[in-house]
């Protein structure tokens, strides 16, 4: 199966305002207090870099990276570790950034690992949401979009690696 653009599903600016947005949130619900973002590699790279530079306080940043999706647009179910984190995360206020929920099988698999780093909170953000896919329970903090059951791309976000540069979201087609 081949896959090329095909809609904006969400534009730039929208993305920018709401990005906006959600770091207001999380820097009152913080009350100044310092958090490691744990930035999820790959497709957490251009969100992440937005959202740190909306925000102004105390803040670390780290990379973990995980992979579950292959060339398909279905989760094998088998979430890899490709790269562990480098900081030390005990008593430390954790905010993890996602670009997209979707199974839910990448954040749960992740929180259990981080938890057993002991860290004083986890939160999670994700950019984009799409809550009819669950398989699996997961409390997300802060949402951007919740979006429709469809594939989409752009914005840090790819099909088999391409796409991640397009500055917005967009649905894919079959050809
Ligand atoms: O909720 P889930 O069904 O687990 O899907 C969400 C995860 O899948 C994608 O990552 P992917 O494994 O494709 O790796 P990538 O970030 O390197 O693109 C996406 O970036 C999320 O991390
Ligand atoms: O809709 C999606 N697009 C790209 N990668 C993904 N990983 C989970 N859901 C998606
Ligand atoms: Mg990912």
């Amino acid at each position: 199966m081949a896959y090329r653009i095909k809609d904006v599903m969400i534009s730039e600016t929208a993305i920018k305002d709401r990005v906006k947005e959600l770091a207001e949130q999380i820097e009152s619900d913080f009350n100044n207090e310092a958090i490691v973002l744990i930035a999820v590699l790959k497709g957490s790279f251009v969100f992440a870099s937005d959202l740190i530079r909306e925000m102004k306080g105390d803040i670390k940043i780290d990379f973990i990276s995980v992979s579950s999706y292959g060339d398909e647009t279905e989760s094998t179910g088998k979430v890899r570790l490709l790269k562990d984190l480098d900081a030390n995360i005990t008593n430390q206020n954790v905010l993890v950034v996602e670009d997209i929920i979707d199974s839910g099988l990448t954040l749960h698999f992740l929180r259990d690992h981080l938890k057993t780093h002991k860290p004083k909170q986890i939160k999670i953000c994700t950019l984009l949401d799409k809550p009819e896919r669950r398989k699996v329970e997961l409390p997300v903090d802060y949402v951007g979009f919740v979006i429709p059951d469809e594939f989409i791309v752009g914005y840090g976000i790819d099909y088999a690696q391409k796409y991640r540069n397009l500055p917005h979201i967009s649905t894919v087609e079959e050809y």
